[in-house]
């Protein structure tokens, strides 16, 4: 060995040191002890792959004493069986870090890694490996995707709630019928049994459902809305199911965790349940029965603890009778039924519906209207097809179009027919109803023109996206909108 400089000298002195040549210092040996102590193996070549320091982990996995370690040459370790293949030598011909899984002759796996230190002229001064029981090491990658999958979920849920109505909204409940169904409701929040809502559009089904989580021991956990109509069906299994990566060309390259399993633990409000065609009935009834659910592609079963909540205005035994719902799956989620009577046969509650929007517009644009005697009269009288939902947007509109503090409007307004004018008359009206954009104006008269499609059509969504030459998807998409 050519020897020049203080540094290549001292380097020689350790090695002779490492091959047991020269008595350790005491700072040497405490350094043997720090690796000995050490849960990982961990040895030191010099640039030739000959053992220089050695941990007693390393002997233990190649079937030596750290003694007889020393000196002794990776290659050949690697060709008398010690070990299937060394990291240590890879290193030291690519000079670049190596990664891998080492094998010994017992089977026993290791996570290996062997970093080659470079002196200033490039060249290898000596190899360092330390390697680390391969199952330990997979542990700790399953509990960290285990923790990624839980943060993936709540990332979900977290952006699909954004993207609906919070509905954290007070219940209004005047009506004997409405009071009596609160108190149903509170009950059955309590346990787990399934419920069917039943009622009309608009007369506040997902008001209910959203009661029954908030006062379920689920409050804390997710509550997931669904609008079995709103989904295209060759996108219902994996909106329900979700699916892992590389599921299918398009999809998102890190999968996607379904409904169910977004809704684990918590609420799933499955709205517009009949709409759920025939093939996807099966596949929900299969995951009521056996609560498991398997994403696409994937060959994992997961268990989920939801709690189903489905909501209808359609006649689910006639449709029972013409084959389109499954009767067994009826029954399954008919567990607790509670029928949501139309807005026109609880009267008390349009008055406290009427002054709670009232109060909430005034707030909202600073306003002071109230109702006079002969409006609140109109509006108590008339039978409210769109029930609620029609309500509400009644009177925003009322509102927003009467100059005067007393709303005091007719039957044609709440209906929104309005007497047929002349040219100039009609022109007149629309400059004074109307305010604002061509975006907006166009967009008040496409709301007002659905609320009185879907009035006429007695709130029936199928009916009234028909006559609007719409699909219902995109007519649910608009009345969310104006929401
Ligand atoms: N009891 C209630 N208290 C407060 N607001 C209500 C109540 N019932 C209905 N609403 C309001 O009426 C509107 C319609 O309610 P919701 O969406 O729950 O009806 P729905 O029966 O689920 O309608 P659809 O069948 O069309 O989905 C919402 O703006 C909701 O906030």
């Amino acid at each position: 060995m050519i020897v020049g400089s203080e540094q290549e000298k001292s380097r020689a002195k350790q090695q002779e040191f490492l091959l047991g040549k020269l008595e350790p210092t005491p700072g040497q040996q405490f350094l043997q002890q720090i690796i000995d102590n050490s849960y990982d193996s961990i040895f030191v070549t010099d640039k030739y792959g000959n053992v220089l320091l050695a941990n007693s982990g390393t002997g233990v996995f190649m079937g030596y004493t750290t003694e007889e370690l020393i000196g002794k040459n990776v290659e050949n370790l690697v060709k008398k069986g010690a070990y299937d293949w060394s990291p240590t030598m890879k290193a030291i011909k690519t000079r670049t870090v190596v990664s891998g899984i080492v094998r010994n002759k017992h089977g026993i796996q290791e996570m290996a890694t062997s970093k080659p230190l470079l002196d200033e002229k490039g060249e290898i001064v000596m190899v360092i490996t330390n390697a680390r029981d391969k199952d330990l090491v997979e542990e700790y990658i399953a509990a960290l995707e285990k923790e990624r999958s839980i943060v993936h979920r709540y990332k979900t849920a977290v952006e699909y709630l954004s993207e609906v109505d919070s509905g954290n909204k007070e219940i209004v409940a005047e009506s004997p019928q409405m009071k009596q169904i609160i108190k149903t409701s509170n009950v059955i929040a309590k346990t787990d049994s399934t419920v069917m809502l039943i009622g009309e559009t608009g007369t506040g089904k997902e008001v209910m459902a959203r009661h029954i989580h908030r006062n379920s021991y689920r409050s804390k956990e997710p509550f997931i809305p669904v609008n079995c109509a709103a989904i295209p069906h060759d996108l219902l299994e994996s909106e329900f199911f979700g699916y892992v990566r590389g599921a299918f060309s398009g999809a998102n390259p890190q999968g996607k965790p379904g409904l169910f399993e977004i809704a684990d633990k918590g609420t799933l409000f499955l709205d517009e349940l009949a709409e759920l065609p025939l093939s996807m009935q099966s596949k929900l009834l299969r995951v009521l029965e056996s609560s498991e659910i398997k994403r696409l592609g994937d060959t994992n079963i997961h268990n989920i603890n939801v709690r189903f909540i489905a909501a209808t205005n359609r006649d689910l035994k006639t449709m029972i009778n013409q084959k389109q719902f499954r009767s067994d799956l009826y029954y399954r989620l008919n567990v607790i039924p509670i029928n949501l009577p139309a807005l026109k046969d609880r009267p008390e509650d349009i008055l406290a519906f009427a002054h709670k929007f009232l109060e909430e517009l005034n707030k909202k644009y600073s306003l002071k209207k109230q109702f006079s005697t002969q409006a609140t009269q109109l509006l108590f009288n008339y039978n409210w097809p769109g029930n609620v939902r029609e309500l509400r947007n009644v009177i925003e509109r009322l509102v927003i179009t009467s100059s005067s503090d007393i709303l005091n409007f007719d039957e044609d307004s709440l209906v929104n027919r309005k007497p047929s004018l002349k040219n100039e008359q009609r022109c007149q009206q629309i400059s004074r109803d109307y305010q604002g954009t061509l975006k907006n104006v166009i967009k008040s008269v496409e709301e007002e023109y659905i609320n009185q499609v879907l009035a006429e059509c007695g709130g029936r969504i199928r009916e009234a996206a028909q006559r609007l030459g719409i699909h219902r998807t995109m007519l649910y998409r608009k009345l969310k909108d104006n929401k």
